[in-house]
């Protein structure tokens, strides 16, 4: 079996995972990384079967490095990532409910009139950095209200999610930057998800209203809401910032979308797979386990490389290129199986609504100056994507 010994955590390997993506992609089905004794999988086949396989790859002992039998979790265990079936699948079914297509119907009118909105204000300024001012500033505007959250204290949510992707990581420096907020962060996520803190109408409410009718119990309501405030800010924030980075570096593609504005979705959706906003994450072995002409001994982490699965060129033709006119169905950037994200329509309409805002008024789209990456143990994500705008 193979080993590479690499630190997918390092700082200029978060800056730039490429050369690791190739060089796990090359070396074989699984390989070992004896950094921190764990097993690596990149290819898109191994990493699609150990996604689609919770029997053999169970999420309960944690989908980060600490593995939750041997050591205690910095929060109490999510009922939906860090949980398999039975125990995941009243939670999950709720979710699926309140977080279905169908269910967004009713959102839709009231998130593309506040796109357009957000986007005449920030339309103003010829150039301005897209991640505050944008791919931060629409789903903090639209999601907090969505989930029922009062007005107050909503910059809590970006650093509470931050950090909770660092802990999936090891306790490296990024870790160590989150941890004197922990607790005061801890506590206001904690209180937003009680019954009282949240509007009637809201996602939270229906999570409340579900326990009511017995689809949940009083005790599990607020940790499924905090699932919604862990889950639901950071990733479509730093997905947002990715799609916005691949059309300003692609005019053809924004000129594409001007044309035919119906594309932001499944643009979104390859700007998802070719950036990978979620990089890594994990499962653990709870017995030995056979993946890939290997067995994985019981006990082990095995890491699973979204971002690299989503460029093997065994499955994507050409697959560092940003193409909206490929079918990107089949990538793994918002997983696969049964965790697959149950948010991926709240992320997909938020994506629509902006961008079809953006298109309607921006001729050209082009960097004003260098982006800078902001460092995560999981996220793939941009610190500031300065952009320069020509109006039609
Ligand atoms: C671009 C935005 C997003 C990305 C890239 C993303 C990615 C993912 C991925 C990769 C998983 C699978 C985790 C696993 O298999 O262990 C997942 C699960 C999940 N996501 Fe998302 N997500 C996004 C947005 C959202 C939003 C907006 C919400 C909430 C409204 C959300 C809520 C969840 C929840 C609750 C789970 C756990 C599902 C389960 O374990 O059954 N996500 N997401
Ligand atoms: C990519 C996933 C690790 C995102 C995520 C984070 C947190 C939760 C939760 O349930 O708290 C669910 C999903």
């Amino acid at each position: 079996m193979f080993a590479l010994d690499a630190d997918p955590f390092a700082p200029e390997t978060l800056e730039d995972p490429e050369p690791l993506h190739h060089a796990l992609l090359a070396a074989g089905p699984v390989v070992h990384l004896p950094r921190y004794d764990v097993y690596a999988l990149a290819r898109y086949e191994h990493v699609h079967a150990a996604l689609t396989d919770w029997q053999s790859f169970p999420s309960g002992a944690g989908v980060g490095l600490s593995d939750f039998r041997r050591e205690k979790p910095w929060r109490p265990p999510s009922l939906l990532l860090e949980a398999d079936p039975p125990r995941h699948d009243a939670p999950r079914a709720v979710l699926v409910k309140i977080l279905g297509p169908r269910a967004l119907r009713k959102l839709r009118d009231r998130w593309f009139a506040e796109a357009a909105e957000l986007v005449d204000k920030v339309l103003a300024e010829p150039e301005f950095d897209a991640v505050p001012a944008l791919a931060q500033a629409f789903p903090l505007r639209v999601f907090p209200d969505a989930v029922g959250l009062p007005p107050g204290g909503r910059e809590n949510l970006l650093p509470y999610g931050d950090h909770a992707f660092n802990a999936f990581g090891p306790v490296n420096d990024l870790v160590a930057k989150g941890q004197p907020r922990v607790a005061e962060l801890s506590a206001w996520v904690n209180a937003q998800c009680r019954r009282e803190a949240l509007a009637p109408d809201g996602f939270g409410a229906r999570i409340w209203a579900a326990a009511d009718h017995g689809d949940l119990t009083h005790e599990q309501a607020p940790l499924v809401v905090r699932s919604l405030l862990t889950a639901g800010v950071d990733t479509t924030v730093h997905g947002l910032a990715a799609a916005l980075y691949a059309f300003a570096t692609h005019p053809g593609q924004w000129r594409r979308l001007r044309e035919q504005p119906a594309l932001a979705r499944v643009a979104f959706d390859e700007a998802v797979r070719w950036q990978s906003p979620v990089q890594t994450f994990f499962r653990t072995a709870d017995r030995d386990v056979a993946i890939g002409g290997t067995v994985v001994p019981e006990g082990r982490k095995i890491l699973m490389f979204l971002g690299a699965a989503n460029h093997d060129p065994r499955r994507w033709h050409d697959p560092y290129t940003f193409d909206p006119s490929r079918d990107p169905s089949g990538h793994v950037g918002f997983g696969m199986g049964l965790h697959q994200c149950v948010g991926q329509h709240v992320a997909r309409l938020e994506a629509e609504a902006l961008l079809t805002a953006l298109a309607r008024r921006v001729e050209r789209l082009e960097l004003a100056a260098t982006p800078r990456r902001h460092h995560n143990n999981t996220l793939r994500a941009w610190e500031s994507l300065p952009v320069r705008v020509h109006l039609e």
